[in-house]
């Protein structure tokens, strides 16, 4: 033990979740930013040989708070997560990852004489997401005046929706007699729906993200979580974006350009062909399909897509000058 508490001695701190949904992602991400370690069975906690890093795996909804306290430096979870252990102060979120993508939702069965958050207000709800819960129902119950904050104490007065923990299985609650509604995840909507229930309001989205201890112990490490969070955001951009070329009449790039402005802007070549450009320009993977119909549309010909290996693009660091890779910046 005290060895390997040496050996994590002045290295960064970067907690990964050690299983479940997000585990999986979060090794081809640190692949993608050629983070190599190797991980013996059964130890949480592992040197990367390329960079002064340890990677801690830890769960998923205790990472915001080993970040926040700042006894890891960096970390990958869900924004639900960090929310639901109240760490947002403690915290910044410096890029959406792209994946882990899902909603907490209010749900109810289907079938049951509840339709809406305002007749469930003041009844029974479990969930394993008690704050975020505790939040929604307590500014409905506010709204509908089953609750109101004592003005000498500061203490909610009145009977409000009693929410309550349970750790998994959420779903079964309400047949189980033990909820009138639930919060819970929903990704592909399929337990819900198994379970006889439905959604009837949103608390919030969430998707995982890299995040940093706003009270990094080290300051010498700066530049190093830096560094891999560009590394990070590279290789999520790569994955979010491809190259669109395409050869075009000049004058016809004012309207070609609007089509794929690109993140900073396209880069325009002439070409062996009086009159005519080779422009290319970043695009979304999600839109190319729509974006070359356009372009062919406008006049563009021999149009064609380049996958990306890789890309250094800006990530958000805190700074006020600094885009995320959401907001158009630099880039082709
Ligand atoms: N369908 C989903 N169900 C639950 N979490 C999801 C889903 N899709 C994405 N997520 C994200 O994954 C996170 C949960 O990750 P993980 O499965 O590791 O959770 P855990 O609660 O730590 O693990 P476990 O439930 O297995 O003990 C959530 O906080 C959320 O951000
Ligand atoms: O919309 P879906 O794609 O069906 O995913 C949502 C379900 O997945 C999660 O449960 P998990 O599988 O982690 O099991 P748990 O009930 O033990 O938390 C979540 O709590 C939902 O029940």
């Amino acid at each position: 033990m005290e060895l390997l508490a040496e050996s994590m001695k002045g290295r960064m701190l970067f907690a990964i979740p050690k299983k479940g949904r997000l585990y999986t992602k979060s090794l081809e991400m640190l692949e993608g930013a050629d983070v190599k370690f190797t991980r013996s069975h059964r130890l949480d906690v592992c040197l990367v040989q390329n960079h002064p890093i340890a990677l801690v795996f830890l769960p998923a909804s205790d990472i915001p708070r080993f970040v926040a306290h700042g006894n890891v430096d960096m970390g990958i979870t869900g924004q639900d997560t960090i929310l639901e252990s109240n760490t947002q102060d403690g915290v910044t979120e410096l890029l959406k990852l792209g994946f882990g993508g899902c909603k907490l939702q209010v749900q109810v069965p289907e079938k049951g004489p509840i339709q809406s958050v305002e007749q469930l207000a003041g009844k029974r709800v479990v969930s394993s997401y008690t704050t975020l819960a505790r939040d929604y129902f307590r500014e409905l119950d506010l709204r509908l005046g089953l609750i109101k904050k004592d003005e000498k104490t500061g203490e909610d007065v009145g009977q409000g929706t009693r929410v309550e923990y349970v750790g998994g299985s959420v779903e079964a609650a309400c047949a189980l007699g033990l909820a009138d509604g639930i919060v819970d995840l929903v990704e592909s909507g399929e337990t819900m729906r198994a379970a006889g229930l439905h959604a009837i309001s949103t608390v919030m989205t969430t998707e995982a993200v890299l995040i940093k201890s706003t009270n990094v112990k080290h300051p010498d490490l700066v530049p190093l979580i830096k560094r891999i969070a560009s590394r990070i955001a590279g290789f999520v951009a790569s994955n979010k974006y491809v190259i669109c070329q395409y050869n075009v009449p000049r004058e016809l790039l004012p309207v070609v350009t609007k089509i794929t402005p690109g993140r900073r802007a396209p880069t325009i070549s002439s070409i062996e062909d009086d009159g005519w450009v080779a422009v290319s320009a970043m695009v979304e993977k999600k839109i190319v399909a729509n974006v070359m119909d356009q372009l062919v549309e406008a006049g563009a010909e021999d149009t064609f897509i380049i996958a990306l290996q890789n890309c250094r693009v800006e990530t958000r660091f805190g700074l006020p000058d600094s885009p995320s890779v959401d907001e158009p910046g630099p880039g082709i």
